[in-house]
């Protein structure tokens, strides 16, 4: 008879003060059982001190009645411990509840002369959906309060690959409602209010994999003080920032190639966001799962579903060495519990029809035409639906000329048509760079780039799969340097259909920032290649760009490599 696995964890960044007791079962069955306290400010978001205090008297309760629930359920030797390992969240979250949670973590082990596990929250948070859908290697969208990032495993690590550029997601709706005086947690009665409302026009606002709410909330603020019925709005706001969340989802799956997709974090409560998300992953065939509400939310028992995943790796922590983090990032943290497990791989290139996060694309080499259509996304309310394709439609139109016109290769225009959202290009290239990444052509995409920032204007999306490289064939009429030079190979610009007109550093950085993650993402060693797009950017382009590129780098958001 194989033992069974049993952790208590105990949970407390922010607002639950929590502890569980996960018992991995001896025949297949798990079980979680959970006791969690929620700190409700009275006025307000969550004050720190608040919190904290809440922190102080709730989780020695809690933990007290996990503990009961772990004896009775015990059935060992009554001179054992009940449960094998104490974990606890190490963050990120307050600090102060975070000492308050270590403190007891600490004390409990050593009390039951067990092991400690520090446990990553975020990880947690994505973990427990893996847990209980039994995926192998999902792509994960952490919708909690404090946070809002697409994570996928590789090497290792869980990469970022898209995240917020200013608030977690339910904070961003938390404000909202600030403003319009409802109490905290505000997320809840947006999602009810929402019932009864139709839809406004709000911003939208997606950059590459990462996206941004500040813009919406300021907007959405504006409009309820104008009068515009409240319902109306939260629907609107959900309408716009769940459809973001949801096409970043997409984008995550079709750069890696995943067809599985885990929600986590409190947000995930939210059934118009369950709803979209699963609707987009019909629409393109891959698995979704959402876990249980009790899952969903900050909640220990996520804490020691992971606990006992990273126990039995053997990843444990001597007290000496387990300070908190509040700024405790997922990629951070060593997967020591997935060691051989399958990870996301980069997908096969040509097919005849690609489906792309944005459109369906048909190649036809041989007529050298590309047809390019962007199909209505049924996850996203039909007025934002038509509004998007419409506007990138028209966008990708023209800034695939402006790029041109730069000097920077991109295909000849065909045929457009906005109505139906459709672009006709010329077939060019013979790979995506993503197959042949080699430094002279990354040496290119840094060129460009740089020429159609001075140009002002960005790529908005440019991926490894969004550029193309191959030999040039020069029309016979064509007698410029490059037909002469008709060895030489080419590296084509392509899909400016999240470009934008800009003017400031940040953006281009931001530009060049997708790029460097998305050969992060796509090479096993990505460090020269990313060199290899410095110095092509150096040549040509602003050098503030690249020192706002390593700022953008040092803030702590982007990790990437190996290390
Ligand atoms: C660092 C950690 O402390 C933090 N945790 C956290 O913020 O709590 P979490 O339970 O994951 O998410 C809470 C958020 O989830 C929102 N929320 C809860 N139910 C919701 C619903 N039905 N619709 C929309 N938002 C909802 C709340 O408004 C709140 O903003 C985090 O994971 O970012
Ligand atoms: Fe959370």
């Amino acid at each position: 008879m194989s033992s069974a696995t049993r952790v208590l964890g105990i949970e407390g960044t922010a607002w639950a003060a929590s502890a569980a007791v996960y018992d991995s079962g001896r025949d297949g069955v798990d079980s979680v059982f959970i006791e969690t306290d929620a700190y409700e400010p009275d006025s307000g978001g969550i004050h720190p001190r608040e919190a904290a205090e809440h922190m102080h008297d709730a989780i020695p309760r809690v933990v007290e009645r996990a503990l009961e629930h772990a004896r009775e359920t015990f059935d060992g030797p009554i001179d054992e411990p009940p449960v094998d390992a104490v974990a606890f969240s190490r963050g990120p979250g307050l600090g102060p509840c975070l000492r308050i949670v270590a403190t007891a973590a600490r004390a409990l082990s050593q009390a039951l002369d067990v092991s400690l596990v520090g446990v990553n929250h975020m990880v947690a948070h994505l973990e427990i959906g893996r847990h209980t859908s039994g995926f192998d290697s999902p792509v994960c969208l952490n919708a909690s309060g404090a946070n809002a990032h697409l994570l996928a495993y590789r090497n290792g690590r869980y990469r970022v690959l898209g995240e917020t550029m200013d608030t977690g997601v339910g904070n961003a709706i938390d404000k909202f409602t600030r403003h319009v005086g409802w109490s905290h947690p505000g997320g809840p009665k947006v999602e009810a209010a929402a019932e009864d409302g139709g839809y406004v026009d709000l911003p939208y606002v997606v950059k590459g994999m990462d996206f941004s709410f500040s813009g919406i909330m300021s907007a959405a603020k504006q409009r309820y003080d104008n009068g515009v019925p409240v319902e109306d709005v939260c629907y609107s706001l959900q309408e716009n920032v769940f459809a973001m969340l949801t096409e970043v989802s997409e984008r995550a799956l079709s750069l890696t190639g995943s067809d599985e997709l885990v929600l986590g974090g409190g947000v995930g409560r939210n059934a118009r966001l369950r709803d979209m998300l699963a609707v987009m992953c019909d629409q393109r065939g891959a698995s979704f799962h959402a876990p249980d509400a009790r899952f969903l939310g900050d909640n220990a028992g996520m804490i020691a579903v992971l606990g006992a995943k990273m126990y039995g790796a053997g990843d444990t922590l001597a007290l000496a060495d387990s300070r908190v983090d509040p700024n405790f990032r997922p990629d951070q943290v060593p997967v020591s519990w997935r060691d051989g497990e399958p990870e996301l791989a980069v997908t096969d290139s040509e097919e005849e029809r690609i489906r792309g996060a944005e459109a369906v694309v048909d190649l036809e080499p041989g007529a050298n035409r590309v047809t390019k259509r962007r199909r209505p996304k049924r996850y996203r309310h039909p007025e934002l639906d038509e509004r998007l394709r419409r506007e990138r439609t028209t966008l990708e139109a023209r800034l695939t000329s402006l790029a041109r016109r730069e000097g920077v290769p991109t295909p000849v225009l065909g045929d457009v048509d906005p109505l139906e959202a459709r672009l006709e290009f010329e077939y060019v290239g013979e790979c995506d760079l993503r197959d042949a990444l080699t430094p002279a052509s990354i040496g290119d995409v840094g060129r460009h780039l740089a020429r159609i920032h001075l140009a002002g204007f960005v790529h908005g999306d440019p991926t490894t799969r969004n550029v193309r490289v191959g030999r040039y064939h020069a029309p016979s009429n064509d007698r410029t340097d490059d037909a002469r030079a008709q060895n030489r190979e080419r590296t084509y610009l392509i899909d400016f259909g999240l470009g934008y007109h800009a003017d400031h550093v940040e953006d281009y950085a931001m530009d060049l920032h997708v790029f460097d993650q998305s050969l992060v993402g796509t090479a096993d060693e990505p460090d020269p290649l990313r060199e290899a797009v410095r110095e092509g950017y150096r040549e040509v382009g602003d050098e503030r760009v690249l020192e706002r590129l390593e700022d953008v780098e040092g803030r702590g958001r982007y990790v990437g490599g190996n290390s």
